[in-house]
């Protein structure tokens, strides 16, 4: 990673698979914010869906890597790939080991406005405050809100950035109930993510 980038912001998801919103928030937060990076960020076991995912963790790698294509600022990262012991990748310990890499990098942190409503069940809420600037970005069905049941104070309300910009309504959960039925599915998916899930069958019931 060039050290030359001063802001940066981590982009977690599942990313199974990952689809035109997630393209629409990375721009529209880069765009805001002046990021020189949008860091994508496939979470190898995500804390709070135990159920995992459809597909391996190197096949939602590759998916964002061809996503990551689509914008000179985005760039995928192994900063969540699977963990050797086993645990799944708290954002927190993310977000420390991205400070780490990058000393006097302005942090973002990137969510949609349904993933940070539930903050407070994340691993270390307040810590995650600290460790960065949120950009929470609206979602069609969702309210662009703080997170429940967390009383910010006004010095951490200050860093939550609420952006109402993106009207995508897509998710990663009705695209794969939609190629599982055999459906095509182009018009929501960057073409050579498209191209890899049919070439792989991916998604098929
Ligand atoms: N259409 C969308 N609009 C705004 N934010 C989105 C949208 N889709 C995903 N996000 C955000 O992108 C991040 C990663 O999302 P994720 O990879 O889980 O996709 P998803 O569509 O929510 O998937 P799933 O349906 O499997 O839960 C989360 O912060 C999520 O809130
Ligand atoms: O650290 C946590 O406790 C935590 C709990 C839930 C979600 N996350 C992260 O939030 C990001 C978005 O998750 P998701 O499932 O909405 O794609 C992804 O990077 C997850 O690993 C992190």
């Amino acid at each position: 990673m060039p050290s030359k980038l001063s802001r940066v912001a981590l982009f977690g998801g599942t990313f199974d698979p990952p689809h035109r919103g997630h393209v629409a928030i990375a721009r529209a937060a880069a765009d805001r914010f002046a990021l020189d990076t949008v860091l994508f960020a496939p979470a190898g076991r995500q804390p709070l869906k135990p159920e995992g995912c459809s597909t391996d963790y190197a096949e939602r790698l590759e998916m964002t890597r061809l996503v990551c294509a689509e914008d000179a600022r985005f760039a995928v990262s192994e900063l969540d790939a699977p963990r050797k012991d086993g645990q799944p990748n708290y954002t927190v310990r993310t977000l420390e080991m991205l400070a780490e890499e990058m000393p006097g990098a302005a942090i973002f942190s990137i969510a949609g406005a349904d993933s940070f409503r539930s903050l407070g069940h994340w691993r270390e809420p307040q810590r995650l405050l600290e460790l960065a600037d949120w950009i929470v970005i609206s979602r069609p069905g969702f309210l662009l809100a703080e997170p429940d049941g967390l009383a910010l104070t006004p010095e951490q309300r200050a860093r939550v950035h609420l952006l109402d910009a993106v009207h995508e309504d897509v998710s990663a959960t009705g695209l794969r109930t939609r190629l599982a039925h055999g459906e095509s599915c182009d018009e929501l998916l960057t073409p050579s993510v498209a191209a890899f899930i049919a070439e792989h069958g991916l998604y098929r019931s």
